[in-house]
């Protein structure tokens, strides 16, 4: 008996496609767009997006500066910098990267992100942005996942999809975009009855949860597209850690295609953050110096 396997959708190529394009824009500016990160702590894996995300961004012929900053760090200390790199004509984009130790609110550091820099697309007025249906900085997990999409030519316009997880950073916002593309969204969470029979349903499945395996073959409808942004961290039999999705791995002999983890939606995220990052730096170009900024999107 053979069994089908999903196709690949690898995470790299379309990544590349994707950093590409943001860097071809990016030398028609007569600036260097320049990325500002703001960490706070020292979360390992945190340490670790940060320092791929500033390499990335050198790699791509774009400016990049890390502030580190202590765990112990006062809130106002951290909207004090925000507000200096808001004032800072030769800072484009902004991003604070998250978790925040609790001490810190992180809803109000995000809102004190100028809209204009906030590349992580997560101040409200850029999710009112998203959820109207115009073009925004939109956060770029959910923004990779679409970019991912196109790049394989999976068509979105009029298919349901459904997507496990309703987080600010990816689930919520990735439904939004999904609506803006024409598809009909269901999102689910953990109060869902009966998650099995609703992802079913879906032409598009994504699973953005964190919880490994969570979703196993008999919840996926044969054929379907299945997109797996969790990103968890499990010791295997051998004792070594290791990094596995939310999908099950044989949910590849059900679906038509699917994403690895890793290599798949992650690359895309950081993808994403440059591609803002040259949006961001042609927008406040054309409202200062009328560089066309409206091309993109
Ligand atoms: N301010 C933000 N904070 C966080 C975001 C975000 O978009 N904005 N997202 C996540 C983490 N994240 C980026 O910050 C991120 C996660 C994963 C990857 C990635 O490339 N993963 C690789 C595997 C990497 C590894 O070996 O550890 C993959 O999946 O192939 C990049 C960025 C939380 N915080």
């Amino acid at each position: 008996m053979t069994v089908d396997t999903a196709t690949v959708l690898a995470g790299p190529p379309a990544a590349a496609a994707l950093i590409a394009s943001a860097a071809g824009q990016a030398a028609h500016l007569p600036v260097v767009p320049h990325l500002v990160i703001v960490r706070v702590g020292e979360d390992p894996a945190s340490v670790s997006y940060v320092r791929g995300k500033a390499k990335k961004a050198g790699d791509s012929g774009l400016r990049s500066t890390v502030h580190a900053l202590s765990e112990t760090t006062p809130q106002s200390d951290l909207l004090s910098l925000v507000a200096s790199l808001n004032s800072d004509p030769d800072v484009h984009g902004i991003l604070v990267q998250l978790p925040l130790p609790g001490h810190i609110a992180e809803a109000a550091v995000l809102a004190a992100i100028d809209p204009d820099k906030d590349v992580d697309g997560l101040h409200p007025m850029n999710i009112g942005q998203l959820w109207s249906g115009r073009p925004t900085l939109a956060p770029c997990t959910p923004a990779g996942v679409m970019a991912l999409l196109a790049h394989y030519g999976i068509p979105v316009a009029g298919r349901r999809v459904v997507i496990v997880g309703r987080s600010q950073l990816v689930g919520r916002p990735l439904a939004g975009l999904f609506l803006a593309a024409d598809a009909t969204v269901t999102v689910t969470h953990s109060r869902t009855r009966d998650l099995g029979t609703v992802t079913r349903e879906a032409d598009i499945l994504v699973a953005a949860v964190g919880r490994a395996h969570l979703i196993t073959p008999d919840m996926v409808r044969p054929g379907a597209v299945v997109i797996d942004v969790g990103i968890n961290r499990v010791v295997g039999e051998d004792g070594k850690a290791r990094l596995t999705g939310d999908v099950h791995p044989d949910v590849a002999t059900v679906a038509s295609a699917l994403t690895p983890v890793p290599g798949g939606v992650g690359p895309m995220t950081v993808a994403q953050l440059l591609a803002n990052t040259v949006q961001a730096a042609r927008q406040q170009l054309s409202q200062t110096s009328g560089v066309p900024g409206d091309l993109v999107r």
